[in-house]
C-alpha cells in the first residue's frame, strides 16, 4: 500500500483532516425510558445542539481543517452499488436481531424504497413501530422486552460522538467492536466506508476490525507519538483487546508503534473512556483529572513492549508523571489538572468534559466554554483555548474530542 488515506502519529500534530456526525433526528427519539440504555443523561434541545455542533465545525475549518461527515461517506458508499447497499442492510438488520421473517422483511422493503441518503438518515434516528405494517407478527413482535420497545430499530443518538467507532492510529484504524448495543452499529456505517468508499478503500491498514467479542473505544485510544499509544483499562476497553492490539502493532511490518501504554481507570459512566479524564495538548503537557489516581496518586499502569517469540513484556508501573518521561523522553511534564484540581469544580467540570480537550496543533485546543476553570488553567500552562458553545451537546457526556475523529495530521518533526 502506497497511497495513504490516513495520517494520525499522535494526539498533537495540526490538524488537517476530521470526521464529525451532524446530530440529528435520533437525538429526538431519547424518551426517559430509553435515556439509561441509550447512554445519554438527559434530552439535548436538537435546534441548539446543531448550532453548536455547526459553531465546532466552524472552528475547526477556520483554523485549517477539512471537515468530512460520516453521514455523507455513508450514503457516497451505500450509492456505490445496489449490492453494497443490501448487503450492508442485511448486516445491519441481522445485527439488530431481525436476520428473516416478516418484520426482516418488512424493514428492509421500506427502508430499500427511500434515496440512499434517506436510508442513512433514517438509520441513525432509527424506525419506530408505528412505521410498519408487519404482514404476520411473531410472538418476539408481540410479547417480551423487545416488543415493549417503541423502535424496530433503536436511534444512534451517541453517533455524534465520532471519535469511538473507530480510532485512527498511524496509517491505519482500529474499527471497534462497542461495548453497548446502544452503539454496536456505529462502526457498521465505518467498516463499509472503509471497505469501499474510493477515498479509503485500500488505502487504510486495518488494524482490528470489529468482528471481534472483546470491546475496545476510540476514546481510549491515544497517540502520544510515533511509536507510543496509551489505551484506557476502561468501562468500554478490555485488558484483552489492548494485548491483543499490541501484539498486532508489534508483528505487523506497516506498523511503528512499539510501545503500549495501558492506563487502569475507574469504570463508570462519569469516566467511560480515557479521554474523559486525561489527553495530550502538547509535546509535554496533558490534562488530567486528578479523581484517576488514589490519595498517594498513583494507579494501576503497565507498559507493553515487544517480548520474546512473539509475546508482549509487560512493566506494572504507578506513577503516571513518571510513565509519561519515560515513554515520551522528556526530562520536564505539565499535567495540567481539571478544575485547578479543587474537590468540587474538578469533578463538576469533568462531568461537562472539562478534561476532554481536542488539540488541533502543539498547544492549541478546543474545549467547551463552560469548563471555565479548567480553561484559564490551561491559559495559564501557555495552551492557546478555542471555546465552543456547549449547553446541548454536553448532555450526552462528551467533548470536543469525543466529537471528533482525526483523519490526517501534520507530522511532528
Ligand atoms: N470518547 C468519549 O468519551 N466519548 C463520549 C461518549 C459518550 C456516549 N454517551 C457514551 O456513553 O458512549
Amino acid at each position: 500500500m502506497t497511497e495513504k488515506a490516513i495520517q494520525v502519529n499522535s494526539e498533537i500534530g495540526k490538524l488537517k483532516s476530521v470526521l464529525l456526525k451532524r446530530p440529528g433526528a435520533e437525538i429526538e427519539n431519547i424518551t426517559p425510558d430509553t435515556m439509561e440504555r441509550l447512554l445519554f443523561d438527559d434530552i439535548p434541545f436538537l435546534e441548539i445542539a446543531q448550532k453548536e455542533h455547526d459553531y465546532f465545525a466552524n472552528v475547526l475549518k477556520e483554523n485549517g481543517s477539512e471537515v468530512l461527515y460520516i453521514e455523507d461517506l455513508a450514503a457516497e458508499t451505500l450509492s456505490m452499488s445496489p449490492e453494497i447497499r443490501e448487503n450492508f442492510l442485511e448486516t445491519y438488520l441481522t445485527e439488530e436481531g431481525y436476520a428473516m421473517g416478516a418484520t426482516h422483511d418488512a424493514l428492509k422493503e421500506y427502508l430499500m424504497s427511500m434515496s440512499v441518503k434517506d436510508m442513512v438518515t433514517k438509520l441513525y434516528a432509527g424506525v419506530r413501530r408505528n412505521e410498519l405494517t408487519i404482514k404476520t407478527a411473531s410472538l418476539h413482535d408481540l410479547a417480551g422486552s423487545d416488543a415493549a420497545n417503541p423502535f424496530f430499530l433503536d436511534p444512534l443518538p451517541n453517533a455524534y460522538f465520532t471519535r469511538d467507532p473507530q480510532a485512527s492510529m498511524g496509517s491505519g484504524m482500529t474499527i471497534n467492536h462497542m461495548t453497548f448495543k446502544a452503539r454496536r452499529p456505529e462502526s457498521l456505517f465505518t467498516e463499509y466506508i472503509m471497505k469501499y468508499h474510493t477515498r479509503f478503500a485500500g488505502k487504510v491498514d486495518i488494524w482490528r476490525d470489529r468482528n471481534h467479542d472483546t470491546r475496545i473505544e476510540g476514546g481510549d485510544e491515544l497517540i502520544l507519538n510515533d511509536h507510543v499509544m496509551a489505551i484506557g483499562v476502561s468501562q468500554r476497553t478490555s485488558s484483552r483487546s489492548i494485548e491483543g492490539l499490541a501484539k498486532e502493532f508489534f508483528s505487523n511490518p506497516n506498523s511503528h508503534f512499539d510501545t503500549v501504554v495501558a492506563v487502569e481507570i475507574p469504570h463508570n459512566h462519569a469516566m467511560m473512556h480515557l479521554d474523559t479524564v486525561f489527553t495530550m495538548v502538547n509535546y509535554n503537557q496533558f490534562t488530567v483529572f486528578p479523581g484517576i489516581m488514589d490519595a498517594e496518586g498513583s494507579m494501576n499502569i503497565y507498559i507493553l513492549t515487544p517480548g520474546k517469540d512473539g509475546e508482549v513484556h509487560m512493566e506494572h508501573r504507578t506513577n503516571l508523571e513518571q510513565v509519561l518521561k519515560d515513554v515520551l523522553k522528556v526530562s520536564e511534564l505539565d499535567l495540567i489538572q481539571t478544575g485547578n484540581g479543587d474537590p468540587i469544580v474538578a469533578p463538576r467540570e469533568q462531568w461537562n468534559d472539562g478534561s476532554n480537550t481536542l488539540t488541533i496543533a502543539p498547544g492549541e485546543v478546543v474545549t467547551y466554554n463552560r469548563n471555565y476553570v479548567s480553561n484559564q488553567m490551561l491559559r495559564e500552562h501557555g495552551i492557546l483555548v478555542h471555546e465552543v458553545i456547549s449547553s446541548e451537546l454536553s448532555r450526552g457526556r462528551g467533548g470536543p474530542r469525543c466529537m471528533s475523529q482525526p483523519l490526517w495530521r501534520e507530522n511532528l518533526n
